[in-house]
């Protein structure tokens, strides 16, 4: 079976936990080359190009795939540093100038500039779980992806900061295509356009967000929704 993401929506991975929802979003920047004995079969294609190719840069995938993981994980540096990080190692500011404009401009694309502007040179590991959750966004984005890959990224905020993160979700899908793992059904119903659900490492069935909730095409779907399993 074959799972489209398309551009520009929020695709939500759901199913049972151990169902390989994380093992699968791992495979789209290719995070799981580094686990020992790991096999990816089938193919992965980001515009046409199979990104498991002898060709590919894996460095170069990271930048148009970026990664937001379930915990905040904040390098111990600045807020501008975090932000700034890949920017300048990938060469993409030729300035302090231009380097401060693009961490300005990721900053207030994940909703955090106003919170942060006076103290971009406290540690980020300073900020709040969901300030620090935005700013692992807006590293994400300073790089300027093509696709977002977010792994649960609210599971370890409160209520606020959660439906925060949901709404920079919303926001984000204008400029990215973001692909979104997530436990929660009524999370998967809010945030996304397309749904696809998985059953023991099993792509079983994946379409609208709004029908995959309303009229499944599958049983094993349906019994998921409706809590006969999970
Ligand atoms: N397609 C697969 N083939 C073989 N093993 C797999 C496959 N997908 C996942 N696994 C294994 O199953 C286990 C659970 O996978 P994973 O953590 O991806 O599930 P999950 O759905 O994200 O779980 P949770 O919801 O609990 O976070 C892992 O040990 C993983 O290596």
């Amino acid at each position: 079976m074959c799972l489209e993401i398309p551009s520009n929506r929020v695709t939500a991975l759901i199913g049972p936990s151990g169902c390989g929802k994380t093992t699968f979003l791992r495979c789209l920047n290719r995070l799981n080359d580094t686990i020992p004995g790991a096999r990816v079969t089938g193919t992965i294609r980001l515009d046409g190009v199979d990104i498991m190719g002898q060709y590919i840069d894996v460095a170069e995938l990271r930048t148009r795939v970026g990664m937001v993981f379930q915990k905040p994980n904040p390098f111990p540096k600045s807020v501008f540093e975090n932000v700034a990080y890949g920017p300048r190692i990938h060469g993409l500011a030729h300035s302090r100038a231009e380097l401060s404009v693009i961490v300005e401009s990721a900053l207030r694309h994940a909703g955090l500039w106003d919170e942060v502007k006076d103290r971009l040179a406290s540690p980020g590991t300073a900020l709040s779980g969901g300030q620090q959750q935005r700013l692992c966004i807006a590293r994400a984005i300073a790089t300027q992806p093509e696709v977002l890959l977010m792994d649960e990224p609210a599971a370890a905020l409160d209520p606020i900061a959660t439906s925060l993160i949901e709404a920079l979700i919303d926001d984000l899908r204008e400029s990215y295509t973001i692909v979104v793992v997530t436990h929660s059904m009524q999370q998967a119903a809010r945030i996304s356009q397309h749904t696809a659900f998985l059953d023991h490492g099993r792509l079983v069935e994946v379409g609208e967000t709004t029908e995959i909730f309303s009229t499944p095409r599958e049983k094993q779907t349906e019994d998921y929704i409706t809590g006969k399993i999970g």
